[in-house]
């Protein structure tokens, strides 16, 4: 390497302090000694396209400044600042301020990171306690009309200036949080259903859909819109959908973390077939290294790297396909020596890239390997064409490559593979480094720069507006290279073009002049792409945090507000909600008690009322059996068993109708009773009592009803005697002469049947008193036997009412005729009455266990709204106060001390 080349560079000789404070920052020309702008060029930002105050900061520090070597270690802004200052650091270099300036904006971003990462996991973990509530609002129009009970409108406030709920002219709208309130099937009244605010359709309006990026749900679902969708699904799954996104954006997090923490930068050199690309990356290393050839040599991705990662050695790492390197895993690549370089770039199909460690013999002020800040590796990429366009597009497109090197032909200008590849490579950088090289085989430079500079304005408008920073028309082939490795790529060890090749009208003094020119040339690229690479890569790495951070504190504390109102006003209304449930719940228990002793009186009294009327109608009914008139002819003493038999059936049909009278009065008391409990329920329970529908008609209908009323006695001959009267009048008598009796009454007095007893009485006397008679003894008694039959015959009309009444009650009484029904009617009446007081008490007891569980679900939605309630109005000020620590990081700021 000629010292020759570098006269201009190298580290610039200490300054005192004030040349630096002469030097006015803020003008657009760039303070510098004569010499110094005589051998520099003209800087502009990368940014605006004009010459400014940050272009007159890099001019000052480009002259006052070695470079980018730094030995100062990194510290705070406050030592930055004083090392800027000179206070007891001397002048600082500006490549150590801008690296320490890169590392304490890193160091903020990271720890916001961590509190991002703190705070998303804090939300996850309340998102799964209490699903949060999606911010969404009530439609303009049905948030209007007051509605007596309704929620009161919650007033949403952004302190971090996001108008996302009020729209200039408009109320705020109501929020409400997505069924959070416990409702279902709990037992309430009428009336507290009336009182339930109705669901109302919401919206997310535009404006926080808008402004929500990173935790926006991402629903495509039918025709139905994003509000309209997040309105029909049920809050569990917005939810989960919403603790999906967290998940996604924690994982995103630690991206970033890493890619922060990675200080290395990947410069991606990539171009047409044969551009020099690496003609161009050995004049940056300042060393024949990769090969270069008339004909497509390069067919993998080359990375050179400083050796320094590789302890030192220089050598080769040729990864095999589809492996993923790692340095440490000799089983993911091969090693070669540096001389077998070429055997494995040109034509290789064995790897589709390698790793190469090189020694970078030039000083931290020129490398560009090793420039003391920052760990940058070159990538030479294979040539485009249709088969590699796409393939280099994707890697370019990878994050971690910091710039991109597009190598065009001077003479070729762009092909349609260089257009395709910028065209997708300027999606996703918005900057291009252009390097037209081959400059010197260019006759009319004048036109070939035109003629580019309107190709690149068509195909990257950015890299076109900032051009004289990052468009170089340079020929690479000019710059004196280091020799190459023993065995290597061929070189010369001073340069690999030397002259610059075929540049027109190159001889003599005048051709060493154009090199010099070449040279200086192509270290104003370096110079350029240097500040790209290294004062760049704040924005390129630091930038994606910082935006992405802004972005999620800007959605959490949207969420935070929103779920802050809405846990507040939950807590408002669920704290109502108790308030009103507790009287409820004391009367829904003293009502219980009531009614429920209530009914049961009722029942008892209309029971004991049933049995005593039947017990008494019945008695009556039986004990008056005989003396009724039952309208049955008496046929005479031949047909007397169809008398009774007819008698007996009057008698029994006239108690079974006392028994179905009895039935009737139970039915007309069970009516009562039933509409009793009915009204009881309807007061009490709700309109469900209203539909009780009793059909008394059916009662006593059953075979057993019949059975118990219908009983059968049969008749048999001695009901026809009607022993008591004659055994009282038998006893009147005894004692006086039979067969006198007998005999002096026999005959005359039979006739007249006055009683049979009075003539067998006088016939027995008169028996007895006469020796003469008393062989009429015999005839005496069987004439008292004709007597008394034919007595009795003749009393049967008389007597077998009363007899068969007799028998009739005494009958029933032993089988409990009259208590066996009472209690059958009585019991069919409490069994009646029993079914609505059941049903009531049961429902009391539902009613109470629900305002209970009620209670105890209000109680728990009050602790959570609570807990919620803190929890979001803390979320609120953390995301702000972090907000406000990451819009602090000014990446487009100078260095303090710099500007
Ligand atoms: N005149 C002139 N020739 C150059 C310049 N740069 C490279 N070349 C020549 O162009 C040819 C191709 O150079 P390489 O560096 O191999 O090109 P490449 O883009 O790496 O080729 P592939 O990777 O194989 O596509 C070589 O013969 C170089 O000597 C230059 O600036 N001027």
């Amino acid at each position: 390497m000629s010292e020759d080349y570098f006269s201009g560079k190298g580290k610039a000789p200490m300054r005192p302090e004030s040349d630096d404070a002469d030097s006015p920052s803020g003008s657009n020309t760039p303070s510098t000694s004569a010499a110094a702008s005589a051998s520099r060029p003209k800087y502009v930002t990368v940014g605006n396209g004009t010459t400014s105050e940050h272009a007159a900061r890099l001019q000052n520090m480009l002259d006052v400044d070695s470079g980018y070597g730094g030995s100062i270690a990194d510290v705070d802004h406050p030592g930055m600042a004083a090392a800027a200052a000179g206070h007891g650091y001397g002048r600082p270099q500006s490549g150590a301020i801008h690296q320490m300036w890169y590392n304490s904006q890193r160091a903020a971003l990271g720890r916001s990171i961590n509190k991002v990462l703190e705070l998303l996991q804090g939300l996850q973990g309340m998102n799964a306690a209490w699903p949060a509530h999606y911010p969404s609002v009530q439609r303009a129009e049905s948030s209007s009309p007051e509605r007596p009970g309704s929620r009161p409108g919650l007033q949403h406030s952004s302190t971090m200036g996001n108008a996302d709920f009020h729209e200039a002219g408009h109320a705020p709208p109501t929020l409400r949080r997505a069924m959070t309130s416990a409702e279902g099937a709990v037992a309430e009244s009428s009336r507290a259903a009336e009182n339930r605010p109705a669901p109302e359709p919401r919206l997310v309006t535009p404006q926080i859909a808008h402004d929500f990026s990173v935790l926006k749900l991402d629903l495509k679902l039918g025709a139905l819109s994003q509000a309209e969708l997040v309105h029909s699904l049920e809050k569990n799954s917005i939810a989960s959908l919403l603790d999906g996104k967290i998940s996604t954006s924690i994982k995103h997090l630690h991206s970033l973390q890493e890619r922060i923490a990675d200080t290395s930068s990947k410069v991606l050199i990539t171009g047409d077939l044969n551009a020099g690309k690496s003609t161009f990356c050995n004049a940056l290393l300042r060393r024949k290294l990769l090969p270069e050839d008339q004909q497509p040599c390069t067919a993998i991705f080359c990375e050179v790297l400083d050796a320094r990662e590789n302890s030192g050695v220089e050598e080769v790492h040729a990864v095999h396909k589809d492996a993923v390197y790692n340095r440490n895993d000799e089983s993911t690549y091969d090693v070669f020596s540096l001389r077998e370089l070429e055997n494995i770039v040109v034509d290789n199909e064995t790897y589709t890239q390698c790793k190469i460690y090189v020694k970078d013999s030039r000083t931290i002020d020129e490398s560009l390997l090793n420039n003391g800040v920052v760990d940058i590796a070159l990538i030479d990429a294979p040539g485009l064409n249709s088969d590699t366009t796409k393939t280099t597009a994707i890697f370019a497109r990878q994050e971690e490559i910091d710039v991109v090197v597009f190598v065009v032909s001077a003479a070729n200008h762009f092909t349609q593979s260089a257009k395709e590849f910028i065209w997708a490579a300027a999606a996703e950088k918005a900057y291009l480094f252009i390097v037209v090289n081959g400059y010197d085989a260019i006759r009319d430079k004048d036109r070939c720069k035109k003629l580019i500079l309107d190709q690149i304005s068509g195909l990257s408008p950015r890299t076109h507006k900032e051009s004289s920073e990052l468009v170089h028309f340079v020929s690479s082939n000019a710059v004196p290279v280091g020799p190459s490795p023993p065995g290597g790529p061929s070189g010369s060890g001073s340069s690999s073009g030397g002259s610059g090749g075929d540049d027109p009208g190159d001889d003599g003094d005048k051709g060493k002049g154009k090199d010099v020119d070449k040279i200086r040339d192509f270290q104003a690229l370096e110079q350029s792409l240097r500040r790209f690479v290294l004062e760049k890569r704040a924005r390129s790495k630091l930038a994606p945090a910082r935006t992405y951070l802004l972005n999620i504190l800007n959605d959490v504390h949207t969420l935070a507000t929103v779920n802050q109102e809405v846990a507040r006003s939950e807590l408002e209304r669920v704290t109502q909600e108790l308030k009103a449930l507790e009287p409820q719940l004391e009367s829904s228990k003293r009502a219980k008690t009531e009614v429920s002793d209530q009914i049961d009186h009722n029942i008892e009294y209309t029971c004991k009322d049933v049995y005593d009327h039947t017990r008494s109608e019945l008695t009556s009914a039986i004990n008056y059996a005989g003396s009724a008139n039952y309208d049955v002819p008496y046929p005479g003493v031949l047909a007397a068993f169809q008398y009774a038999e007819e008698l007996k059936g009057a008698m029994l049909s006239h108690i079974a109708e006392s028994v179905s009278k009895c039935e009737d009065f139970a039915r007309a008391k069970a009516v009562q009773g039933v509409n009793t409990t009915k009204q009881l329920g309807i007061l009490h329970v709700g309109d469900e009592f209203n539909n009780l529908t009793f059909r008394p008609d059916v009662m006593f209908r059953r075979k057993r009803d019949a059975l118990a009323r219908e009983v059968d006695i049969p008749i048999e001959l001695w009901d026809f005697v009607d022993w008591s009267t004659l055994l009282q009048r038998q006893e009147k008598y005894a004692g006086t002469g039979m067969a006198l009796t007998v005999a002096t009454a026999v005959v005359p007095r039979m006739v007249g049947m006055s009683t049979w007893v009075d003539q067998a009485l006088t016939a027995s006397r008169l028996l007895g008193s006469s020796n003469n008679l008393r062989h009429l003894i015999l005839p005496g008694l069987f004439v008292a036997v004709f007597a008394v039959s034919a007595y009795v015959i003749q009393q049967i009309p008389n007597s077998l009412p009363q007899r068969l009444a007799t028998k009739i009650s005494t009958q029933l009484a032993e089988l409990d005729y009259v208590h066996s029904n009472s209690s059958r009617i009585a019991s069919a009446v409490r069994r009646v009455l029993r079914v609505p007081a059941d049903n009531l008490r049961v429902s009391l007891d539902q009613s109470v266990k629900e305002l209970g569980n009620r209670r105890e679900e209000t109680i728990k939605v009050k602790g959570e709204s609570e807990r919620a309630a803190r929890y979001f109005s803390r979320l609120v000020a953390e995301s702000e106060h972090q907000r406000g620590n990451v819009a602090a990081v000014d990446l487009d700021a100078p260095p303090p001390g710099v500007a």
